[in-house]
Protein backbone atom coordinates (compact mmCIF):
# COMPACT_ATOMS: atom_id res chain seq x y z
CA UNK A 1 0.00 0.00 0.00
CA UNK A 2 1.42 3.39 -0.82
CA UNK A 3 -0.16 6.20 1.38
CA UNK A 4 0.54 9.49 1.01
CA UNK A 5 -0.05 12.29 4.13
CA UNK A 6 -0.91 15.84 4.02
CA UNK A 7 -1.21 17.81 7.48
CA UNK A 8 -2.56 21.04 7.56
CA UNK A 9 -1.49 24.11 10.13
CA UNK A 10 -4.75 25.91 10.16
CA UNK A 11 -5.97 28.89 11.67
CA UNK A 12 -7.86 26.92 14.22
CA UNK A 13 -5.98 23.90 14.74
CA UNK A 14 -3.54 20.86 12.99
CA UNK A 15 -5.16 17.86 11.13
CA UNK A 16 -3.71 15.41 9.48
CA UNK A 17 -5.00 12.82 6.32
CA UNK A 18 -3.52 9.84 4.71
CA UNK A 19 -4.81 8.92 1.91
CA UNK A 20 -4.22 5.76 -0.56
CA UNK A 21 -3.39 5.86 -4.24
CA UNK A 22 -7.06 6.00 -5.23
CA UNK A 23 -7.49 9.17 -2.55
CA UNK A 24 -9.81 7.54 -0.24
CA UNK A 25 -9.45 8.49 3.51
CA UNK A 26 -7.26 5.83 5.31
CA UNK A 27 -6.88 7.63 8.79
CA UNK A 28 -7.21 11.53 9.92
CA UNK A 29 -6.05 12.92 13.44
CA UNK A 30 -6.36 16.14 14.38
CA UNK A 31 -5.02 18.13 17.05
CA UNK A 32 -4.64 21.77 18.97
CA UNK A 33 -1.47 23.45 18.98
CA UNK A 34 0.31 21.38 21.78
CA UNK A 35 2.04 23.96 24.50
CA UNK A 36 5.60 22.13 23.30
CA UNK A 37 5.31 23.63 20.34
CA UNK A 38 4.31 22.79 16.01
CA UNK A 39 7.52 20.47 16.23
CA UNK A 40 5.36 18.14 19.06
CA UNK A 41 2.45 19.05 17.38
CA UNK A 42 3.58 17.34 14.20
CA UNK A 43 5.33 14.54 15.87
CA UNK A 44 2.30 13.57 18.11
CA UNK A 45 0.23 13.86 14.81
CA UNK A 46 2.40 11.10 13.22
CA UNK A 47 3.27 9.25 16.04
CA UNK A 48 -0.66 8.73 16.21
CA UNK A 49 -1.21 6.72 13.07
CA UNK A 50 -1.63 3.13 13.18
CA UNK A 51 1.71 1.23 12.13
CA UNK A 52 -0.09 -1.00 9.43
CA UNK A 53 -0.80 2.72 7.49
CA UNK A 54 2.27 4.65 8.45
CA UNK A 55 4.23 1.72 7.10
CA UNK A 56 3.12 2.72 3.93
CA UNK A 57 3.87 6.14 4.36
CA UNK A 58 5.83 7.09 0.65
CA UNK A 59 4.88 10.81 0.83
CA UNK A 60 4.24 13.94 2.90
CA UNK A 61 3.50 17.30 2.53
CA UNK A 62 2.80 19.99 4.99
CA UNK A 63 0.96 23.56 4.10
CA UNK A 64 0.69 26.39 7.05
CA UNK A 65 -0.69 29.67 7.43
CA UNK A 66 -0.03 31.92 4.74
CA UNK A 67 2.64 34.75 6.02
CA UNK A 68 3.35 33.00 9.47
CA UNK A 69 7.21 33.17 9.56
CA UNK A 70 9.89 33.11 11.65
CA UNK A 71 13.91 33.20 11.58
CA UNK A 72 16.26 30.62 12.76
CA UNK A 73 19.54 29.32 13.83
CA UNK A 74 21.81 26.77 11.28
CA UNK A 75 19.97 24.31 14.09
CA UNK A 76 16.89 24.85 13.24
CA UNK A 77 16.08 27.16 16.34
CA UNK A 78 13.75 29.88 16.07
CA UNK A 79 15.34 33.10 16.59
CA UNK A 80 13.05 35.31 18.59
CA UNK A 81 9.19 33.76 18.58
CA UNK A 82 7.42 32.81 15.46
CA UNK A 83 5.17 36.04 13.55
CA UNK A 84 2.08 35.04 12.67
CA UNK A 85 -0.19 35.54 9.73
CA UNK A 86 -2.49 37.70 11.27
CA UNK A 87 0.35 39.55 13.16
CA UNK A 88 0.09 43.55 11.92
CA UNK A 89 3.92 44.49 13.69
CA UNK A 90 4.70 45.29 9.68
CA UNK A 91 2.70 47.71 9.42
CA UNK A 92 5.23 50.16 11.38
CA UNK A 93 7.69 49.17 8.16
CA UNK A 94 5.14 49.37 4.79
CA UNK A 95 6.89 52.51 3.79
CA UNK A 96 10.07 50.35 3.58
CA UNK A 97 8.20 47.90 2.02
CA UNK A 98 6.99 50.22 -0.53
CA UNK A 99 10.35 51.61 -1.11
CA UNK A 100 11.54 48.52 -2.52
CA UNK A 101 8.34 46.67 -3.54
CA UNK A 102 6.85 47.96 -7.30
CA UNK A 103 4.09 49.73 -6.77
CA UNK A 104 0.72 47.24 -6.77
CA UNK A 105 2.72 44.26 -5.51
CA UNK A 106 1.18 41.11 -3.29
CA UNK A 107 4.41 41.46 -0.93
CA UNK A 108 2.79 45.20 0.18
CA UNK A 109 0.90 44.57 2.97
CA UNK A 110 1.21 44.72 6.71
CA UNK A 111 0.97 41.34 7.12
CA UNK A 112 2.59 39.95 4.45
CA UNK A 113 6.12 37.91 5.06
CA UNK A 114 7.91 40.90 3.50
CA UNK A 115 6.73 43.08 5.61
CA UNK A 116 7.49 40.94 8.60
CA UNK A 117 10.94 39.94 7.28
CA UNK A 118 11.54 43.70 7.11
CA UNK A 119 10.40 44.36 10.36
CA UNK A 120 13.08 41.88 11.52
CA UNK A 121 15.34 42.97 10.21
CA UNK A 122 15.40 46.09 12.46
CA UNK A 123 15.69 44.04 15.68
CA UNK A 124 19.14 43.68 17.29
CA UNK A 125 19.23 40.58 17.12
CA UNK A 126 18.89 40.28 13.58
CA UNK A 127 21.38 43.04 13.30
CA UNK A 128 24.01 40.89 14.60
CA UNK A 129 22.68 38.21 12.41
CA UNK A 130 22.99 40.08 8.97
CA UNK A 131 26.67 39.66 8.51
CA UNK A 132 26.97 36.45 8.88
CA UNK A 133 23.63 35.52 6.98
CA UNK A 134 24.67 32.41 5.81
CA UNK A 135 23.83 30.87 9.18
CA UNK A 136 20.51 31.72 9.45
CA UNK A 137 17.25 31.11 7.51
CA UNK A 138 14.06 32.98 6.87
CA UNK A 139 11.50 30.51 6.93
CA UNK A 140 7.31 30.10 6.93
CA UNK A 141 5.95 27.44 8.81
CA UNK A 142 5.54 25.30 6.63
CA UNK A 143 9.09 25.46 5.41
CA UNK A 144 10.39 25.38 8.98
CA UNK A 145 8.03 21.80 9.82
CA UNK A 146 9.05 20.38 6.96
CA UNK A 147 12.85 21.00 7.95
CA UNK A 148 12.17 18.86 10.87
CA UNK A 149 11.36 15.74 8.89
CA UNK A 150 13.77 16.05 6.13
CA UNK A 151 16.71 18.17 7.60
CA UNK A 152 17.17 20.46 4.90
CA UNK A 153 16.79 24.59 5.83
CA UNK A 154 16.46 26.95 3.71
CA UNK A 155 13.73 25.49 1.26
CA UNK A 156 10.11 26.73 0.77
CA UNK A 157 7.50 27.15 -2.11
CA UNK A 158 6.08 29.25 -4.74
CA UNK A 159 3.02 29.28 -3.03
CA UNK A 160 4.41 30.36 0.81
CA UNK A 161 6.95 32.74 -0.83
CA UNK A 162 4.27 35.13 -2.99
CA UNK A 163 4.11 37.25 -0.17
CA UNK A 164 8.23 37.60 0.77
CA UNK A 165 8.05 39.18 -2.94
CA UNK A 166 9.28 35.89 -5.47
CA UNK A 167 8.68 36.27 -8.84
CA UNK A 168 6.14 32.77 -9.43
CA UNK A 169 6.28 33.83 -13.10
CA UNK A 170 10.17 34.23 -13.88
CA UNK A 171 10.65 31.52 -10.85
CA UNK A 172 13.11 33.60 -9.31
CA UNK A 173 13.64 36.51 -6.72
CA UNK A 174 13.64 40.11 -8.56
CA UNK A 175 16.10 42.56 -8.85
CA UNK A 176 15.02 44.25 -6.19
CA UNK A 177 15.32 41.64 -3.69
CA UNK A 178 18.57 40.13 -4.97
CA UNK A 179 19.51 43.47 -3.96
CA UNK A 180 19.22 43.46 -0.49
CA UNK A 181 21.61 42.92 2.69
CA UNK A 182 19.72 40.49 3.79
CA UNK A 183 19.24 38.42 0.71
CA UNK A 184 21.17 35.18 2.20
CA UNK A 185 18.77 34.73 4.47
CA UNK A 186 15.79 34.12 2.00
CA UNK A 187 14.86 30.47 0.97
CA UNK A 188 15.60 28.93 -2.12
CA UNK A 189 11.86 28.53 -4.12
CA UNK A 190 10.41 25.23 -5.46
CA UNK A 191 6.85 24.08 -6.73
CA UNK A 192 4.77 23.38 -4.02
CA UNK A 193 4.76 19.33 -4.17
CA UNK A 194 8.44 18.62 -5.23
CA UNK A 195 10.77 16.11 -3.43
CA UNK A 196 13.17 17.85 -0.89
CA UNK A 197 14.56 14.65 0.78
CA UNK A 198 14.01 11.59 2.25
CA UNK A 199 12.98 11.72 6.08
CA UNK A 200 15.65 11.81 8.18
CA UNK A 201 16.87 8.60 9.32
CA UNK A 202 16.89 9.42 13.11
CA UNK A 203 13.43 10.67 12.59
CA UNK A 204 12.06 7.84 11.04
CA UNK A 205 13.31 5.78 14.14
CA UNK A 206 11.29 8.06 15.88
CA UNK A 207 8.19 8.12 13.94
CA UNK A 208 7.83 4.40 12.61
CA UNK A 209 8.39 5.79 9.22
CA UNK A 210 9.30 3.70 6.23
CA UNK A 211 13.10 4.76 5.75
CA UNK A 212 12.33 5.89 1.42
CA UNK A 213 9.27 8.38 2.48
CA UNK A 214 9.97 11.91 0.79
CA UNK A 215 8.87 14.89 2.12
CA UNK A 216 7.95 17.51 -0.34
CA UNK A 217 7.56 21.36 -0.51
CA UNK A 218 4.10 22.63 1.08
CA UNK A 219 1.93 25.09 0.24
CA UNK A 220 -0.74 27.83 2.12
CA UNK A 221 -3.99 26.69 4.69
CA UNK A 222 -6.33 28.03 1.79
CA UNK A 223 -4.36 26.82 -1.31
CA UNK A 224 -4.69 23.24 0.48
CA UNK A 225 -8.31 23.92 1.12
CA UNK A 226 -8.46 24.49 -2.86
CA UNK A 227 -6.98 22.02 -3.89
CA UNK A 228 -8.81 19.42 -1.71
CA UNK A 229 -12.02 20.66 -3.48
CA UNK A 230 -10.16 18.54 -6.85
CA UNK A 231 -11.50 21.43 -8.73
CA UNK A 232 -9.34 21.37 -12.13
CA UNK A 233 -11.39 23.55 -14.50
CA UNK A 234 -10.28 27.11 -15.43
CA UNK A 235 -13.54 29.28 -13.98
CA UNK A 236 -14.29 26.77 -10.98
CA UNK A 237 -14.01 29.07 -7.34
CA UNK A 238 -13.96 27.84 -3.83
CA UNK A 239 -15.49 30.26 -1.29
CA UNK A 240 -14.19 29.22 2.31
CA UNK A 241 -16.27 30.57 4.95
CA UNK A 242 -14.06 29.68 7.88
CA UNK A 243 -12.94 32.32 10.57
CA UNK A 244 -12.74 34.48 7.78
CA UNK A 245 -13.93 34.25 3.93
CA UNK A 246 -11.43 33.98 1.36
CA UNK A 247 -11.94 33.48 -2.43
CA UNK A 248 -9.94 31.14 -5.01
CA UNK A 249 -10.92 30.86 -8.55
CA UNK A 250 -8.92 28.85 -11.08
CA UNK A 251 -7.91 31.54 -14.29
CA UNK A 252 -6.33 31.47 -17.20
CA UNK A 253 -5.46 34.56 -16.88
CA UNK A 254 -3.61 35.89 -13.73
CA UNK A 255 -5.20 39.23 -12.35
CA UNK A 256 -3.76 41.41 -9.19
CA UNK A 257 -5.17 44.69 -8.07
CA UNK A 258 -3.69 45.85 -4.97
CA UNK A 259 -6.70 48.72 -4.06
CA UNK A 260 -8.85 45.64 -3.89
CA UNK A 261 -6.41 42.94 -2.16
CA UNK A 262 -6.78 40.85 -5.51
CA UNK A 263 -3.29 38.43 -6.46
CA UNK A 264 -2.65 35.54 -7.72
CA UNK A 265 -1.19 32.59 -7.15
CA UNK A 266 0.55 30.21 -9.11
CA UNK A 267 -1.33 26.68 -9.82
CA UNK A 268 0.81 24.54 -12.07
CA UNK A 269 -0.04 26.35 -14.86
CA UNK A 270 -2.95 28.21 -14.23
CA UNK A 271 -3.93 30.60 -11.68
CA UNK A 272 -5.77 30.78 -8.91
CA UNK A 273 -6.85 34.29 -8.58
CA UNK A 274 -8.81 36.18 -5.04
CA UNK A 275 -8.40 37.68 -2.00
CA UNK A 276 -9.30 37.14 1.51
CA UNK A 277 -11.67 39.52 4.05
CA UNK A 278 -11.37 40.00 7.42
CA UNK A 279 -15.02 39.23 7.09
CA UNK A 280 -16.75 35.72 8.40
CA UNK A 281 -17.44 32.75 10.76
CA UNK A 282 -14.87 34.86 13.17
CA UNK A 283 -17.83 38.10 13.38
CA UNK A 284 -20.79 35.21 13.51
CA UNK A 285 -19.08 33.32 16.33
CA UNK A 286 -18.85 36.80 18.12
CA UNK A 287 -22.31 37.52 18.22
CA UNK A 288 -23.47 33.20 17.96
CA UNK A 289 -22.98 29.73 19.64
CA UNK A 290 -22.52 27.52 16.45
CA UNK A 291 -26.12 25.95 17.69
CA UNK A 292 -27.34 29.21 17.83
CA UNK A 293 -26.52 29.48 13.89
CA UNK A 294 -28.13 26.01 13.25
CA UNK A 295 -31.40 26.79 15.16
CA UNK A 296 -31.58 30.83 13.97
CA UNK A 297 -31.01 30.08 10.62
CA UNK A 298 -33.88 27.96 10.00
CA UNK A 299 -36.09 30.57 11.01
CA UNK A 300 -34.84 33.07 8.29
CA UNK A 301 -36.68 33.36 4.54
CA UNK A 302 -33.83 33.21 1.84
CA UNK A 303 -36.19 34.34 -0.04
CA UNK A 304 -36.67 37.66 1.68
CA UNK A 305 -34.08 40.66 1.84
CA UNK A 306 -33.10 41.72 5.27
CA UNK A 307 -32.88 45.37 4.59
CA UNK A 308 -29.77 45.74 6.26
CA UNK A 309 -26.64 46.99 4.62
CA UNK A 310 -24.26 45.83 6.77
CA UNK A 311 -20.42 45.13 6.37
CA UNK A 312 -19.20 42.45 8.71
CA UNK A 313 -15.74 42.70 10.91
CA UNK A 314 -14.91 42.59 14.50
CA UNK A 315 -12.29 45.27 14.19
CA UNK A 316 -11.97 47.95 11.52
CA UNK A 317 -9.86 47.58 8.69
CA UNK A 318 -10.25 45.23 5.32
CA UNK A 319 -8.00 43.34 2.95
CA UNK A 320 -10.74 42.80 0.12
CA UNK A 321 -12.61 43.56 -1.98
CA UNK A 322 -11.76 46.42 -0.23
CA UNK A 323 -8.11 46.99 0.78
CA UNK A 324 -8.53 49.72 3.67
CA UNK A 325 -6.70 48.77 7.15
CA UNK A 326 -9.26 51.46 8.58
CA UNK A 327 -12.38 50.75 7.01
CA UNK A 328 -15.14 51.06 9.56
CA UNK A 329 -17.36 47.88 10.61
CA UNK A 330 -21.15 48.27 9.66
CA UNK A 331 -23.35 46.62 12.40
CA UNK A 332 -26.16 48.93 12.86
CA UNK A 333 -29.13 49.62 12.74
CA UNK A 334 -29.19 46.62 15.56
CA UNK A 335 -32.67 44.59 15.12
CA UNK A 336 -34.10 43.52 18.07
CA UNK A 337 -34.69 39.84 16.97
CA UNK A 338 -31.62 37.98 17.13
CA UNK A 339 -32.65 36.33 14.02
CA UNK A 340 -33.17 39.50 11.68
CA UNK A 341 -29.30 40.33 13.27
CA UNK A 342 -27.92 37.07 11.76
CA UNK A 343 -29.72 37.53 8.57
CA UNK A 344 -28.32 41.09 7.95
CA UNK A 345 -25.03 39.25 9.02
CA UNK A 346 -24.88 36.60 6.64
CA UNK A 347 -26.44 38.70 3.51
CA UNK A 348 -23.54 41.55 4.37
CA UNK A 349 -21.14 38.32 4.10
CA UNK A 350 -22.80 37.20 0.74
CA UNK A 351 -22.89 40.62 -0.64
CA UNK A 352 -19.07 41.12 -0.24
CA UNK A 353 -17.80 37.79 -1.47
CA UNK A 354 -20.30 38.89 -4.73
CA UNK A 355 -18.46 41.99 -4.65
CA UNK A 356 -14.90 39.70 -5.27
CA UNK A 357 -16.40 37.69 -7.27
CA UNK A 358 -17.89 40.71 -9.96
CA UNK A 359 -14.18 42.33 -9.33
CA UNK A 360 -12.37 39.27 -10.37
CA UNK A 361 -14.40 39.69 -13.68
CA UNK A 362 -14.13 42.96 -14.19
CA UNK A 363 -10.33 43.00 -13.80
CA UNK A 364 -10.40 39.87 -16.47
CA UNK A 365 -10.19 36.60 -14.68
CA UNK A 366 -11.16 33.42 -16.48
CA UNK A 367 -15.33 33.79 -16.12
CA UNK A 368 -16.62 32.47 -13.07
CA UNK A 369 -19.40 29.28 -14.04
CA UNK A 370 -19.60 26.89 -10.34
CA UNK A 371 -18.84 27.90 -6.66
CA UNK A 372 -17.74 25.28 -4.31
CA UNK A 373 -17.98 26.34 -0.79
CA UNK A 374 -15.64 24.82 2.39
CA UNK A 375 -15.38 25.84 5.55
CA UNK A 376 -17.55 25.94 8.65
CA UNK A 377 -20.58 28.19 6.91
CA UNK A 378 -20.49 25.45 4.27
CA UNK A 379 -22.86 23.50 6.24
CA UNK A 380 -26.05 26.16 6.45
CA UNK A 381 -28.12 25.37 3.61
CA UNK A 382 -29.86 28.63 4.14
CA UNK A 383 -26.69 30.74 3.98
CA UNK A 384 -26.47 28.85 0.28
CA UNK A 385 -30.03 30.19 -0.81
CA UNK A 386 -29.12 33.68 0.49
CA UNK A 387 -25.59 33.48 -1.11
CA UNK A 388 -27.31 32.03 -4.22
CA UNK A 389 -29.18 35.40 -4.76
CA UNK A 390 -26.35 37.41 -4.98
CA UNK A 391 -24.26 35.08 -7.20
CA UNK A 392 -25.27 34.13 -10.66
CA UNK A 393 -23.54 30.54 -10.67
CA UNK A 394 -24.68 27.42 -8.79
CA UNK A 395 -22.95 27.26 -5.48
CA UNK A 396 -22.44 23.73 -3.71
CA UNK A 397 -20.82 21.99 -0.87
CA UNK A 398 -16.97 21.49 -2.13
CA UNK A 399 -16.43 17.34 -2.09
CA UNK A 400 -13.80 17.22 0.12
CA UNK A 401 -12.82 20.69 2.51
CA UNK A 402 -10.11 19.77 4.70
CA UNK A 403 -6.75 21.02 3.55
CA UNK A 404 -5.26 18.48 5.00
CA UNK A 405 -6.89 16.39 2.45
CA UNK A 406 -5.41 18.71 -0.40
CA UNK A 407 -1.94 18.90 1.11
CA UNK A 408 -2.07 14.98 0.88
CA UNK A 409 -3.32 15.63 -2.83
CA UNK A 410 0.10 17.35 -3.44
CA UNK A 411 1.99 15.06 -1.99
CA UNK A 412 0.46 12.43 -4.22
CA UNK A 413 0.33 14.50 -7.61
CA UNK A 414 2.02 18.17 -7.30
CA UNK A 415 0.34 20.99 -8.79
CA UNK A 416 -0.49 19.62 -12.21
CA UNK A 417 -1.74 16.31 -11.26
N1 LIG B 1 -24.23 26.83 10.84
C1 LIG B 1 -23.31 27.76 10.59
N2 LIG B 1 -23.59 28.81 9.80
C2 LIG B 1 -22.68 29.76 9.53
N3 LIG B 1 -21.44 29.75 10.02
C3 LIG B 1 -21.08 28.73 10.82
C4 LIG B 1 -21.99 27.69 11.15
N4 LIG B 1 -21.35 26.83 11.97
C5 LIG B 1 -20.09 27.33 12.15
N5 LIG B 1 -19.95 28.48 11.46
C6 LIG B 1 -18.78 29.35 11.43
O1 LIG B 1 -17.70 28.61 10.88
C7 LIG B 1 -16.48 29.06 11.47
C8 LIG B 1 -15.57 27.86 11.69
O2 LIG B 1 -15.28 27.28 10.45
P1 LIG B 1 -13.86 26.60 10.16
O3 LIG B 1 -13.84 26.26 8.73
O4 LIG B 1 -13.64 25.53 11.17
O5 LIG B 1 -12.92 27.85 10.48
P2 LIG B 1 -11.35 28.09 10.45
O6 LIG B 1 -11.14 29.09 9.35
O7 LIG B 1 -11.07 28.70 11.79
O8 LIG B 1 -10.67 26.77 10.21
C9 LIG B 1 -16.83 29.72 12.78
O9 LIG B 1 -16.27 31.03 12.79
C10 LIG B 1 -18.35 29.74 12.83
O10 LIG B 1 -18.88 30.99 13.17
O1 LIG C 1 -5.74 34.34 6.66
C1 LIG C 1 -5.24 33.41 6.08
C2 LIG C 1 -4.33 32.48 6.84
O2 LIG C 1 -3.43 31.76 6.07
C3 LIG C 1 -5.60 33.23 4.66
O3 LIG C 1 -5.67 31.88 4.36
C4 LIG C 1 -4.66 33.98 3.78
O4 LIG C 1 -4.70 35.36 3.96
C5 LIG C 1 -4.80 33.66 2.31
O5 LIG C 1 -3.50 33.65 1.88
P1 LIG C 1 -2.94 32.85 0.65
O6 LIG C 1 -3.74 33.26 -0.54
O7 LIG C 1 -1.51 33.29 0.52
O8 LIG C 1 -3.07 31.39 0.94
Amino acid sequence: MIVSLGIDFGTSGVRLVAIDTDCNVLWWGTSDLLTQGWRATLFALIQAIPNEIKAGVKRIAIDGTSSTVLLCDREGRSIGAPILYHDRRGAAVLDSVKSIAPAGHSAIGATSSLAKLLWLMGQPEAIEIVPTARDAYFLHQADWLAYHLHGKLGISDYHNALKLGYDVEALCYPDWLERQPYRPLLPQVVPPGTPIGTVLPQVATELGLAADCIVCAGTTDSIAAFIASGVKEPGVAVTSLGSTLVIKLLSQTRVEDVNFGIYSHRLGDLWLVGGASNTGGAVLRHFFSDAELVSLSQEIDPDRPSNLDYYPLLTPGDRFPINDPHLAPRLTPRPERAVDFLHGLLEGIASIEARGYQLLAQLGATPLTAIYTAGGGAQNPVWTKIRQRYLPVPISISPHQEAAYGAALLAQRGTNG
